[in-house]
């Protein structure tokens, strides 16, 4: 028996097919995305199409899960059309509406009803700035949606009455625990949505997603596959690398999310931490930046070299870049919260500032960010044994072997995959088999850590 998984990720969709059962790996596809921070949700659904094409179709998979970038705004009107593009969780133009929010109900309120303080990252802040800078198009908002909810939505043949078989159902739309916690309208203590917090943004109700448990079934697609929950891509990658206690994920595509599987839910007021909740009934202590693989393509891309000649540049400078510092802020920054920032270059001399030195400096600044989110995560109790390293910048060895001088515990690279991809299959294979599947990860690498303390120290001290 085949089961599909699919990642609807910022940057582009992939899908794998795998055996249910033993988990092998039997087809795959992927496609790109748009750049942007503002999608049209056509440009996901035209993607996922091309993707699954790619991977040699889905006729023959009696399950698929969708996996997806996390918090974007889909809002749909009664007729289950798109009411303007989807607002990403990298745009920043909601941070007013954030510190509007948090004016109003206040920090600890919101981290105690949601798990979360208001960030600009958060679909609870860009309804908000719909309502204000977009009231006719707020006014006419029927239901919100996330973009796995949405993707796995049309999968089963939902959809605006000339695109879809089914038509605009909006009552059939519906998430997992992982996605809903990311809204900032739902609440990982209660497993309820929060109506009041929703009313408070869009300035009226709306249909929400139904929520999901993990083995849980949305419907089948018109074929007949049954469509699992889905997930939000770091919740997705948590299930798709067993990750157990004393894991901590740190995953490097566009955005760094640094997080850990947790028995009971997390609360921190601050909002470094975010208390989301993970895909198998548990919870995903989370903290994200904006500016991670970017941050690698950005510079390299100045430097004119591929990742191949970035590595080799960075790994022939000394740990610390001769006192040369980036703070990566390019797309602004989520955490700490600085949605107006930009990137700052400190320390230059004329002997510090050489392309090895600014090759490094590039993946010192982006890892000492995710090492303050793990420096988070152990404040507020989660214990740390080693890191899973995943993500597409993951697999430079630059990143590699810089992340050992920049953690404290052992790094563990997983063989190469499309981990969120393999989550949502190994939820297709939950709702497929009736039980979850247990699937193993090989993994590549292990480097023991060997701190270099003037690292964090210098970008500590740049703060
Ligand atoms: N060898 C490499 N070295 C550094 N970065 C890489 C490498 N291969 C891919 N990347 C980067 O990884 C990013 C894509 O990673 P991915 O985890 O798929 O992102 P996302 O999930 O956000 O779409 C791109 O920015 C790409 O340039
Ligand atoms: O906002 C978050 C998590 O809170 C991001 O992790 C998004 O979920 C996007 O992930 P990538 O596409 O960068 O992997």
């Amino acid at each position: 028996m085949l089961v599909a998984g699919i990642d609807s990720s910022t940057q582009s969709c992939k899908v794998v097919v795998r055996d249910a059962e033993t988990g092998a790996l039997v087809r795959s596809g992927r496609a790109s995305h748009p750049d942007g921070t503002e999608v049209a949700p056509s440009a996901w659904w035209s993607a996922l199409g091309e993707a699954i094409a790619s991977a040699g179709g889905l006729d023959d998979v009696a399950a698929v899960a969708v996996g997806g970038q996390q918090h974007g705004m889909v809002a749909l009107d009664a007729e289950g059309r798109v009411v303007r593009d989807a607002l990403l969780w990298n745009d920043t133009r909601s941070a007013g509406a954030a510190r509007d929010l948090i004016a109003e109900f206040g920090a600890e309120q919101l981290a105690e009803r949601t798990g979360l303080v208001p960030v600009a990252s958060f679909t609870i802040t860009k309804l908000r700035w719909l309502r204000d800078a977009e009231p006719e198009n707020a006014a006419r908002v029927a239901a919100v949606a996330l973009p796995h909810d949405w993707l796995s939505w049309r999968l089963r043949g939902y959809g605006p009455a000339d695109e879809s078989e089914l038509g605009p159902v909006l009552e059939e739309l519906a998430t997992d625990r992982s996605d809903a916690s990311g809204t900032g309208y739902w609440s990982p203590f209660t497993g309820e949505y929060d109506r009041e917090l929703l009313a408070a943004a869009l300035g009226h109700d709306a249909i929400l997603p139904r929520v999901l448990g993990p083995d849980e079934s949305a419907g089948r697609t018109p074929a007949g596959a049954l469509v699992g929950s889905g997930a939000g891509d770091n919740a997705g990658a948590a299930l798709g690398l067993s990750a157990g206690p004393g894991d901590v994920v740190v995953s490097i595509g566009t955005s760094g999310t640094v997080f850990s599987v947790s028995d009971t839910p997390v609360t921190d007021p601050s909002g470094t931490v975010a208390g989301f909740a993970d895909a198998a009934g548990r919870f995903l202590p989370l903290s994200a930046t904006l500016n991670a693989a970017r941050v690698v393509d950005t510079v390299a891309s100045v430097l004119g070299v591929d990742f191949d000649e970035l590595a080799r540049l960075a790994l022939g400078a000394e740990p610390g870049s001769g006192g040369l510092v980036l703070q990566p802020y390019f797309d602004g920054e989520r955490t700490p919260d600085l949605p107006d920032a930009t990137a700052t270059l400190f320390g230059m001399t004329r002997v510090s500032f050489t392309r090895a030195g600014l090759a490094r400096a590039a993946i010192e600044g982006m890892l000492c960010g995710l090492a303050d989110g793990l420096d988070a995560h152990r404040a507020l109790g989660v214990d740390a044994t080693r890191v899973l390293l995943i993500g597409g910048a993951a697999l430079n060895p630059a990143v590699r072997e810089i992340a050992s001088t920049i953690f404290d515990v052992p790094i563990v690279v997983p063989e190469p995959g499309e981990y969120v991809a393999d989550g949502a299959a190994r939820q297709a294979a939950w709702v497929a088999l009736g039980t979850a599947p247990d699937w193993t990860v090989s993994t590549v690498a292990e480097l023991a850590p060997r701190p270099v303390a003037v690292v964090r120290e210098q970008y500590a001290a740049r703060r």
